[in-house]
């Protein structure tokens, strides 16, 4: 009934119920939950009963989910982070809700990290404060010396003592500033004050600049490649519905874009608010509640997410600011730093909508849970699954793909390659699938300018060639089967290092090609499923190589064009269109496969630097991603759309909605004195085209397949039921298109 992970309610001992994450399945029957709050995480113990009081729900049993695999590395750490607290318990303090349980994460989180090389990436960060001294270690204590007497209940005649004794110095190593608490002391116990009443938001007017509370203590920014402990986020799930306030970076008043860095700091202590009836959180909700281990994954078709790194040391040395906010699961703001006429300063907020936004603390494991792993069971299912990494130079691609560095030596085995093999092999252990006998092989071949090379036969030239069928054949390309993940990170480490390199100025050691990395699964010869991985060549601007010669600026246009024709050909496939533009490039030839048929599923992962720097190939990248979200939401539409003119019994026309009537606007979120009417006219239709894209899940289920099923099989109850819901999207459809015309 009861699992590490999941979320329930928890009632803390002044009456406040909310949620909380099960850390601990104690031996004892009791469990540990954690939440945040205020930056900071609790924990406290729970029965079975105060769990079972407070989630009804959790008594109906549930069927176990089909998908994703487990996110068995978290659990490692929750593993490690469990063992840790039982021993260290007792040296906390007792009062329930107070004992942080931080310094027990971050060094379990270290442990984890030297024994299994996983979940916790490179991601040190630098801290302002001096490393804390290593606690001294407890001795056992020597035969002479006086056992501590067991701790007994009071005697009636003895005067109680108060519950919540004063910190130990152990206790105190271990204590984390906590939010004062009032509190009363009575004969028997003492009694914590009621919790701070909730804050009010200040009203804003149009034109005002919204009042700023008080940033809480900034954890400090993440760096790469700095000798410091991990994160504080990545190494825990964050309980959902509990936001955090949004980690600042520490920027030096010498720095010559600090007048920048503070209006980024202002933009991200800044609250929610509600404007009338409408809740302005599109604009101003900085509220940080990032994506966790534990969060639910989407099935979508095509999924859009955008990954930022963490500013390297290069961009600490040259004190750039970081310019991204990712303060929730699918938001990423870019601040775009813009100097006016009168030369004063002021940043266009951009805000973009994704699938997913990973910010800096996310880890590889983390992203491939919400990108490769839920497509791994399409290829079982005789699909073609298509995950691509695209972004400007330097980003994070290969990162991502190959497996993070220490050094520069890459750890294959924590990319999304070699994770992606990994699932492939616990799934072909699947009694369902082990009957069907398959095997899996491996290609690995990049493709530079217009040529195609392998990358597991010595680089020899390979021709792309279409046969009479029109399907497309990679002439003389090499597979090699694959027994187990291990075979497959030789192959991906052999492939590797042959793929072609050159320097950029933001990398040194950028790949200039399209490297892709497949995994196939075939039975006998026959192909059941294949997964394409693409770590696309960097996406440079025209005028960045306007410098350069010549072959580095046909390199660069070459690159140009199959980034667009990857873009058409996405199109054609959420769209169902019989006509892929696929002939536009050879990545996207090669590619045919994966852009057509209602078995395929793609999602692409953008990466971004954060620094300010890169703030215009950042702009393009969110760009090219937007657009094809916008993209997918017009798909969703015109599905919807579909269902809506076709009859009850499931016949009848389709007539999509043209593509100019859907205008999505471009990103709206304008900084505060350029707040006027047309950011609020702007910010109605954003609300109203978000509403469409809500409209998507829905509009899914009720396609046009199942709708003609219902019409032969269902009952006449069902058939209701399915009429009314369209009835109701109807009306909402009309409603919200009303609205987005209106604006
Ligand atoms: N999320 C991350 N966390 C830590 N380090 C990262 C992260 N992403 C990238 N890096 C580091 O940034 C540097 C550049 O990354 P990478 O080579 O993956 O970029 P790229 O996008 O593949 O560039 P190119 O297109 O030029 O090949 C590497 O040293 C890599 O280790």
């Amino acid at each position: 009934m009861i699992a590490v992970g999941m979320h329930v309610e928890i009632k803390r001992s002044d009456g406040r119920i909310h949620g909380a994450v099960i850390a601990e399945v104690k031996s004892n029957g009791r469990f540990m939950v954690e939440w945040y709050e205020k930056g900071e995480t609790k924990g406290k113990e729970s029965s079975l009963d105060e769990l079972l009081k407070l989630n009804p729900t959790l008594q109906t049993p549930k069927p176990a989910p089909p998908q994703p695999p487990p996110p068995q590395k978290t659990l490692q750490t929750s593993t490690a982070v469990n063992r840790m607290n039982n021993t260290m318990q007792n040296m906390l303090l007792e009062d329930e809700d107070t004992f942080l349980l931080d310094h027990l994460k971050n060094n379990a989180a270290v442990n984890n990290k030297r024994q299994s090389g996983i979940f916790m990436q490179n991601v040190p960060i630098r801290s302002s404060s001096p490393p804390e001294k290593p606690a001294p270690a407890r001795r056992a204590p020597s035969p002479t010396e006086k056992p501590v007497p067991a701790r007994r209940a009071p005697s009636p005649t003895e005067k109680p003592a108060p519950t919540r004794r004063a910190a130990s110095p152990k206790a105190e190593r271990f204590a984390v500033p906590a939010p004062p608490k009032t509190t009363r002391s009575t004969a028997n116990q003492s009694v914590v004050a009621a919790p701070p009443a909730p804050v009010e938001v200040p009203k804003l007017s149009r034109r005002s600049v919204a009042p700023q509370p008080v940033a809480a203590p900034a954890p400090p920014p993440v760096i790469m490649n700095a000798p410091r402990a991990p994160s504080p986020v990545a190494r825990v799930p964050s309980p959902k519905n509990v936001p955090r306030s949004y980690p600042q970076q520490e920027v030096s008043p010498s720095n010559a874009n600090f007048a920048f860095a503070e209006m980024i700091r202002n933009y991200r202590a800044q609250v929610s608010y509600r404007k009338g009836a409408i809740k302005i959180t599109s604009c101003f909700q900085i509220d940080y509640r990032p994506l966790g281990m534990f969060d639910s994954v989407n099935e979508n078709r095509i999924s859009v997410c955008v990954r930022k790194r963490p500013l390297n040391k290069k961009e600490f040395t040259k004190n750039e600011v970081d310019v991204i906010t990712i303060p929730s699961r699918d938001i990423t703001i870019l601040h775009q730093p813009q100097t006016r006429v009168d030369l004063t300063k002021y940043l266009d907020n951009q805000k973009f909508r994704f699938d997913y936004s990973f910010d800096e603390y996310a880890n590889n494991e983390l992203v491939y849970r919400f990108t490769a792993a839920p497509l791994v069971k399409t290829i079982f299912d005789n699909g073609n699954a298509t995950c691509f990494a695209y972004g400007q130079t330097g980003s994070g691609k290969t990162h991502t793909m190959g497996g993070d560095f220490s050094g520069k030596k890459q750890n294959a085995a924590m990319g999304i390659y070699a994770l992606t093999a990994r699932d492939v092999f616990r799934m072909l252990e699947q009694p369902q699938y082990r009957r069907k006998d398959l095997s899996v092989h491996c290609a690995f071949f990049e493709i530079y300018g217009t040529k195609t090379f392998d990358l597991l036969n010595e680089k020899a030239e390979l021709r792309v060639l279409e046969d009479k069928m029109q399907k497309v054949q990679v002439v003389g390309l090499k597979e090699e089967q694959a027994m187990n993940e291990g075979d497959v990170l030789e192959l991906i480490n052999k492939g590797t290092l042959v793929r072609t390199a050159g320097t950029t100025s933001a990398n040194a050691n950028s790949s200039r090609s399209h490297a892709i990395f497949q995994i196939i699964l075939r039975q006998g010869k026959k192909v059941w499923g294949k997964f394409s991985l693409i770590d696309l060549a960097g996406n440079e601007r025209g005028q960045d190589t306007r410098e350069c010669d010549r072959d580095t600026r046909k390199e660069g246009a070459n690159i140009n064009q199959s980034l667009l024709a990857l873009k058409e050909c996405i199109r054609g496939m959420a769209r169902n269109s019989s006509h892929v533009p696929f002939r536009q490039s050879k990545l996207t030839m090669v590619l045919r496969d994966s852009f057509i048929g209602e078995k395929s599923r793609t999602v692409m992962i953008s990466m971004i630097s954060p620094g300010i720097s890169s703030s215009d190939h950042t702009l393009n990248t969110l760009r090219y991603a937007d657009r094809l979200v916008s993209i997918v939401v017009i798909d969703a539409i015109i599905c919807f759309s579909s269902v809506k003119e076709m009859g009850t019994d499931g016949s009848g026309e389709a007539t999509p909605i043209r593509d100019e009537e859907l205008f999505i606007p471009p990103c709206l979120d304008k900084s505060d004195d350029e707040y006027d009417l047309e950011t609020e006219k702007l910010e109605h239709r954003r609300l109203a085209v978000d509403h469409l894209r809500n409209l998507k899940e829905m509009t899914e289920k009720l396609s046009r397949e199942s709708i003609s099923a219902l019409s032969n099989e269902a009952s006449a109850a069902q058939k209701a039921e399915c009429l009314a819901k369209l009835d109701q999207l109807a009306q909402i459809i009309s409603n919200t298109r009303a609205a987005v015309e209106n604006v």
